[in-house]
């Protein structure tokens, strides 16, 4: 699908492959930007400088904001503007990339449960200026240079030169006068003069390989699996060790080629370069085929036969290998060397074979220039970048395979995800104090937004504004009828010609177009916040997701996903009430989300290393964004009260067995309990069939042993060794669905462990998703729970826990409890699975003298983490509810109807994952 740029297209989403209608500067030698000096700007005497950049603190008229009791409260500065030049440019010859920060709006009632858990756990420092930046978004936009008008409208109408609308400069009204923005790239000089004019602002220009540079090292440092390597049409992410990045060899393939050794953070040195790059292909493709843009010329690439133009081995051994050297006959001897002996006219060959010829030759020689200039500095790294990659299959292939060749697998070519912004994000960085050189891996978060799927790969146009408007775009959208479509198989040529692989293959035996190929960049969520579980054995080696979701994978979920759309957008909109405002936003959503499927289904790795618990995640951000705040929330309640009516009989019943007895009944509880989850087709169908307690009952009677997955003797032994000590200090029971789930299973073997004396923290989402209990919701379910129960009662008061959810949250730090029998922590999650690299601080807290962690349900126990090891004894709790999981994992058949056992082994699973030697712990 082509990107409409009459439309209003959205301010966020992605990038990847873009159209370029003229070459592009690069830093490749060939642009005078490079050489640009750094200019600073003199700031007025008011005002307190970070640096002579930007407008920094203004202190008058400062105030404490919040309690005056914290010990580092909130300072609100009312005249302070240093919200300003959040947003830097890289002004190319063809495309202008912005990189702006947005910032996340602030909920100030969820900021005092935080608060009031903090002081439990006795991590209260104050509101968000004790983190040392701020929580907010980085977008990623581009404009056709020659569409300037476009990018000047975009950012006044976000005035995003002043800090976005939500700014307090902008607020306040206050017309700052000396605004200046980052700029890089040739277009800082030559615009300079319209910027002024049209938005009063200064740009400062910023030197072109400084960015580059900076913008990788961010890249590579903080973003997991930004680079990739591309080999026989196949992307493999990879993950570079932070602490062994450097040096490596700096690649960018502009109009020119420029080849930087990076050795660290500023540290750099521009080695070679080479005069054939971009440009090369661009001007001779354009005189030779007559093609009107890079694209087009790239396109024709894609339906090319390199062998009819290029003299290939073969050609000159009779069709014979020359295997003595290791060149097979269909290697490139001599690129257009066959038009010396033809005989033939430039008429009579084809655009398409020229322009592939041409392809070949430039980037087999770039990829082989790197090489040469790797091997003479000893680097084995080799990432490439700049306008002339642009995602595009045959060029990777290309440059990767010269370079595996020439190295003998020695040394890589890897690619960026974000390539296209090297320079912008550089320019950014080169704001000081910005604070992203704080930022860690586990502080960023990208997601796609609605756009994404849509813009993913192209140029954007004038922003969106709100909702509405987004809907309307998606109704107009949808009424054109331009749904994306799939990829378009397209014919490859018979032989590459370059020797070592005979065709370069993508998926499905194709290389696809450019813009199928691309991939699209979200928006990067700078969570502060966020923080790796301290108890992960290996956080290196962790990897949240059990299965890859390849190809096939991906098609059975997009099946699932797609029957489940029909009942979850009924739910959502009821959940607004089923006005017809909630309908449309329905009914856009359901698009929405459709069109995120197809695009990954279009191109699994589009949205980078793409994993399932990503894709579930996906479903419920595509929800918030729509603004469906939490489409089960009746269901959950009518569960939750249905349960807790039966609570009191369940613990009667339970308080008369004995120890032994007891632990088997709760631990097949949990797992009868765990039926209950709406996202589950299977489970749906079984809820017309009966009531909640039918069906928890003929749940529970199919929940004999043994499980598929069953150490229940092992935990046992655990928990019922010494019965004089506590059997654990402190457990952390990741909850997963409202209803009896929580409070018919976690809820009573929570209330054992209190029995044992052990401490038990609570975890649950920090927003909804699907049916899952949130940290929000859970203090009421407990308060209610503990009525009838004197352990939970005693000790969901002494944790403060039956105040917060009677009285609202309390604001008194000062009667804290010593120990901390019963508390909620929030994940730091909105998903079904969870990803322990990035949980919140509540939890990573509370985590640090736990010596038990429970996870419950499909997927945290399943989907994610049934290979994860911890530091700790790990108990892992689920029905196994879902058709693929079962045959993959246990290569069972789940008969879905029943969730039963056909061949009497139940299809539940608890595993336990004891991380003491039992001889120690004896
Ligand atoms: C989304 C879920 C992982 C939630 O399971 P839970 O963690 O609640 O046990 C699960 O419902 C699931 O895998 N659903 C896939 C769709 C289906 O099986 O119909
Ligand atoms: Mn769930």
């Amino acid at each position: 699908m082509a990107a409409n740029n009459s439309e209003p297209i959205l301010d966020e989403g992605g990038d990847g492959g873009v159209k370029h209608e003229a070459e592009e500067a690069g830093a490749g030698g060939t642009s005078a930007a490079a050489a640009a000096a750094t200019t600073t700007t003199q700031a007025p005497a008011t005002m307190l400088h970070r640096s002579g950049s930007r407008p920094q603190l203004d202190l008058s008229g400062a105030a404490i904001h919040g309690n005056l009791e914290d010990r580092n409260p909130t300072i609100l500065l009312p005249n302070q503007s240093d919200d300003i030049s959040h947003l830097a440019l890289d002004i190319g010859g063809s495309l202008i990339k912005l990189v702006y920060f947005s910032r996340h709006a602030e909920h100030s009632n969820e900021d005092k449960r935080k608060m009031s858990v903090k002081r439990k756990l006795g991590m209260f420092n104050g509101g968000r200026r004790s983190y040392p930046i701020l929580g907010g978004r980085l977008h990623f936009v581009k404009f056709e240079t020659g569409k300037l008008n476009e990018c000047l409208d975009f950012i006044s109408s976000k005035q995003l030169h002043r800090g976005g609308v939500d700014s307090p400069s902008w607020r306040s009204g206050a017309q700052p006068d000396n605004i200046v923005i980052k700029a890089t790239g040739g277009g800082a000089f030559k615009y300079a003069d319209l910027f002024k004019e049209r938005l009063g602002v200064s740009l400062e220009k910023e030197d072109e390989m400084d960015c580059l540079v900076a913008g990788a090292n961010f890249l590579l440092k903080s973003i997991r699996h930004e680079a990739f390597t591309h080999m026989d049409g196949q992307k493999e992410y990879v993950q570079i060790d932070q602490n062994d990045l450097f040096p490596f060899l700096l690649v960018n393939v502009g109009s020119g080629v420029s080849i930087i050794k990076v050795d660290g953070h500023g540290k750099f040195q521009r080695v070679s370069g080479t005069n054939v790059g971009g440009g090369t292909y661009w001007g001779l493709g354009r005189l030779m085929t007559k093609c009107k843009s890079f694209d087009e010329l790239l396109e024709l690439s894609q339906r090319g036969d390199n062998s009819t133009i290029d003299m290939l081995v073969g050609d000159i051994y009779g069709g014979l290998d020359y295997s003595k050297i290791g060149l097979s006959a269909s290697t490139i001897a001599s690129s257009f060397g066959k038009t010396i002996s033809d005989n033939k006219e430039l008429s009579d060959y084809r655009p398409e074979d020229i322009s592939l010829s041409l392809l070949r030759m430039i980037s087999y020689n770039i990829g082989q220039i790197s090489y040469l200039n790797a091997l003479r500095y000893g680097l084995k790294r080799i990432f490439f970048g700049g306008f002339f990659i642009r995602g595009h299959a045959y060029t990777m292939d290309t440059i990767s395979f010269a370079v595996h060749f020439w190295s003998k697998g020695e040394a890589k070519a890897m690619f960026l995800r974000h390539e296209g912004f090297l320079g912008a994000l550089g320019a950014f960085m080169s704001y000081e104090k910005h604070g992203l050189d704080d930022l860690r891996i586990h502080h960023l978060v990208e997601r796609f937004p609605m756009g994404a799927p849509y813009v993913g790969g192209k140029i954007h146009g004038p922003p969106l504004g709100d909702l509405n408007e987004k809907i309307s775009w998606m109704e107009k959208f949808v009424q054109k009828g331009t749904q994306i479509t799939a990829p378009v198989p397209i014919g490859f040529p018979a032989t590459t010609g370059m020797g070592g692989f005979e065709r370069p293959t993508a998926k499905g035996n194709i290389l696809r177009s450019d813009a199928s190929a691309a991939l699209n960049v979200g928006v990067l969520h700078l969570v502060p916040t966020l923080d790796v579980f301290p108890l992960l054995e290996d956080p290196k080696m962790y990897e949240p997701n059990t299965i890859d979701l390849d190809l096939n994978e991906f098609k059975y979920w997009f099946k699932v996903l797609s029957a489940h759309l029909p009942d979850l957008v009924d739910k959502a909109v009821a959940s607004e009430g089923g006005t017809d405002d909630a309908k449309r936003k329905g009914d856009a959503f359901a698009h929405a989300f459709s069109a995120h499927l197809a695009r990954l289904m279009e191109e699994p790795a589009a949205y980078g290393k793409f994993g399932l618990a990503d894709l579930l995640e996906l479903r419920e951000e595509c929800l918030r964004e729509f603004q469906f705040v939490d489409a089960y929330v009746s269901i959950k309640q009518r569960e939750n009260e249905a349960s807790l009516a039966v609570l009191p009989d369940l613990l009667m019943e339970l308080d008369s067995m004995n120890g032994e007895a007891r632990l088997h009944a709760l631990i097949e509880g949990v797992l009868a309990a765990n039926i209950f989850d709406w996202g589950s087709r299977a489970c749906v169908d079984l809820y017309h069939k009966g009531t909640i307690i039918e069906i928890y009952r003929m749940s529970r009677k199919k929940m004999q042993r043994p499980w598929r997955i069953d150490d229940f003797d092992l935990f046992k032994k655990r928990m019922l060794a010494d019965k004089k000590d506590q059997p654990y200090k402190r457990a952390l029971l990741f909850v997963d669905n409202s209803g009896a789930d929580v409070v018919l299973g976690m809820i009573p073997l929570a209330r054992e462990l209190l029995r044992c004396g052990t401490e038990v923290v609570l975890v649950a989402n920090s927003l909804p998703a699907l049916n899952d209990v949130t940290a929000n919701e859970l203090p009421e379910i407990v308060a209610e729970a503990a009525k009838h129960c004197g352990i939970l009662r005693k000790a969901a008061e002494a944790g403060g826990l039956i105040v917060d959810a009677m009285a609202g949250i309390r604001d008194d730090p000062k009667d804290e409890p010593v120990s901390i029998p019963l508390m909620v922590v929030e994940n730091g999650c909105g998903s079904p699975c969870i990803d322990f690299r990035q949980v919140s601080s509540e939890l990573a807290a509370a985590a640090k003298d736990a010596d038990l962690l429970i996870l419950e349900g499909m997927g945290r126990a399943l989907h994610t983490n049934l290979n994860a090891r911890f530091k700790c004894d790990t108990l892992k709790l689920a029905m196994v509810k879902n058709q693929r999981l079962a045959e993959k994992l246990f290569n069972v058949d789940l008969v879905c109807s029943s969730i039963g056992a056909p061949d009497n082994r139940c299809n539940s699973m608890s595993q336990f994952v004891c991380n003491r030697p039992v001889g120690l712990w004896y």
